[in-house]
């Protein structure tokens, strides 16, 4: 049975055309891949969908009833749930409070049923196999925490189908397995889903079809059975596509940050010497300390002890501003948090570490900045119309595409850089492994923290896994593999068993 009927979908903003004769089609109980490249049109697709944007043409059929919708209330009640990546959540309410927010259960008095709010939680998270406690708080709850709840909350008001955008961004291995389990088990119940993700092993991993749009176009449509990645990513890029280039060993200076007894905010006893040049891999689960040692390295957090030095040089530890005369810069992780500065333009997003830098008044010499914003747009294929737009008109991946422009025009020679690809798509990808080679090659020193190996074994010259706050093992590149990550990050080398 059809589920979801969208054709023949305009949308244009500004009179910029933005979706061009769309269609998609989901059925029952399938998981659909919304795949294109950063800026191709799927949020967009998606917010006609729930009555966020209204569509200036074409039709949507939702189980056989055409949708008229005006607000994403209105879709939510015919059973259309949104779970963006920017959950929607009240951290200071309840579990149970934010279920049931706006549709509380009251008693016979009109008072609020609080047990039966809680009992029907505690059932719905038991059938899941969910682990929350309807009165826990929700700024207590971990990222994928959060996330299930989201889901709860749209399954208990009946949603048939799911919007998930970029769903495992912010989970590590098992809490993916954990929602993919979750997602088929309902799927079997006939639940339909809309999967939005960059990530191509886990499309082919969950998947069942697949949508491909390119600059707002329908490209086609498929079963996932019948496709390869490769083949999905060129519809995805058409005629941009290249092949990736392969990782190739490189020359590598003097020593240049000596990292000693090195303990602060959720890492201890860390140990790196990096010579200049090189590119250092940092991975680990969520938690492990990859992250949180970039942090405190930039003095972004507190340091208890150890020394850092750049070129022999002691940097004081907790002051950015050493760090950044050190020429250490970084690019932090959960950019749409940290890094946006949503009144300022394009052009000043993107300037805004250089100037940081060197201190200077917040001044653009228009045309030559205009010419590095030229250089860098075309780059890494940022799809925006003009420097003088706000950063927010452009979509996710674009906008990070600019955070890491911003960095990368520093001159800095130590660049840490924590997820530097989240939310950007295959095409994108690749440039920026070029780039992150590049400038390794024209002496930058990286330490980039990620999560994906396969993007270690494109770019790192060795990478340090992390588990329960301590470097656990350096290896070596080609020692780099999901096994061999995995066993080190998970501890199963000490625990005897491989996960
Ligand atoms: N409110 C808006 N005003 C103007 N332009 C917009 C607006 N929202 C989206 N756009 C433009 O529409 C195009 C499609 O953006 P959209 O967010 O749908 O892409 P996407 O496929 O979701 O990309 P990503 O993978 O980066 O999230 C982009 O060029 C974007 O700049």
């Amino acid at each position: 049975m059809k589920r979801l009927e969208m054709s023949g979908i305009y949308k244009a903003f500004n009179d910029i055309p933005v979706l061009k004769d769309v269609h998609l089609t989901v059925e029952a109980g399938e998981v659909h891949a919304l795949l294109g490249e950063n800026g191709a049109g799927k949020s967009t697709l998606m917010n006609v969908l729930t009555g966020v944007y209204r569509r200036d043409a074409g039709k949507i059929l939702f189980d056989g009833k055409e949708l008229n919708n005006t607000s994403v209330k209105q879709t939510e009640q015919q059973g259309i749930a949104f779970v963006h990546q920017e959950l929607n959540l009240f951290n200071d309410l309840l579990v149970y409070e934010n279920i049931f927010l706006g549709k509380e259960y009251t008693n016979k008095f009109g008072k609020l049923d609080k047990k039966r709010m809680k009992d029907e939680a505690k059932k719905l998270f038991a059938e899941l196999e969910v682990e929350i406690d309807p009165d826990e708080k929700v700024e207590e709850l971990t990222p994928s925490q959060k996330q299930l709840l989201e889901i709860s909350k749209a399954l208990f008001f009946n949603a048939k189908l799911l919007i998930l955008d970029e769903p495992t961004t912010s989970l590590n291995n098992q809490e993916i397995d954990h929602l993919f389990r979750i997602i088929r088990r309902l799927k079997e119940k006939g639940t339909s889903f809309i999967f939005i993700s960059h990530k191509m092993p886990e499309i082919f991993e969950i998947a069942d079809r697949y949508t491909v749009l390119m600059n707002g176009t329908f490209i086609g449509e498929g079963n996932i059975v019948d496709t390869n990645p490769e083949a999905i990513t060129k519809m995805m890029v058409g005629s941009n596509y290249s092949a990736e280039e392969n990782y190739q060993t490189r020359a590598c200076g003097d020593t240049i940050l000596e990292i000693k007894n090195f303990t602060g905010h959720g890492f201890r006893n860390v140990n790196l010497d990096v010579k200049k040049g090189e590119i250092v891999g940092m991975t680990g689960l969520q938690g492990s300390g990859s992250s949180e040692l970039l942090q405190g390295i930039f003095g972004v957090t507190r340091a208890d002890g150890g020394t850092i030095h750049v070129n022999g040089e002691n940097v004081p530890l907790h002051s950015i501003h050493k760090a950044m005369k050190h020429k250490i810069a970084m690019l932090p992780a959960n950019r749409k948090e940290n890094s946006v500065i949503a009144d300022m333009s394009l052009l000043e997003n993107m300037y805004l570490a250089e100037h940081t830098l060197s201190a200077k008044q917040f001044q653009i010499s228009k045309k030559k900045e205009e010419g590095k914003f030229e250089k860098y747009k075309k780059l890494l294929n940022v799809k925006a119309q003009n420097s003088a737009d706000p950063i927010t008109s452009l979509s996710g991946g674009n906008q990070q595409k600019v955070f890491l422009a911003r960095w990368l025009n520093t001159e800095a020679e130590i660049l840490l850089l924590d997820n530097p690809t989240q939310g950007i798509d295959v095409g994108a990808k690749a440039e920026i492994y070029k780039l992150i080679l590049d400038l390794a090659e024209s002496g930058k020193t990286i330490l980039i923290n990620t999560l994906e190996i396969p993007e270690l074994q494109k770019v790192a010259d060795r990478c340090a896994v992390f588990y329960d706050g301590e470097l656990v093992k350096m290896l070596k590149h080609e020692e780099i593999n999901e096994e061999t990550v995995m066993m080190y990050s998970t501890n199963a080398v000490n625990a005897g068993e491989a996960r």
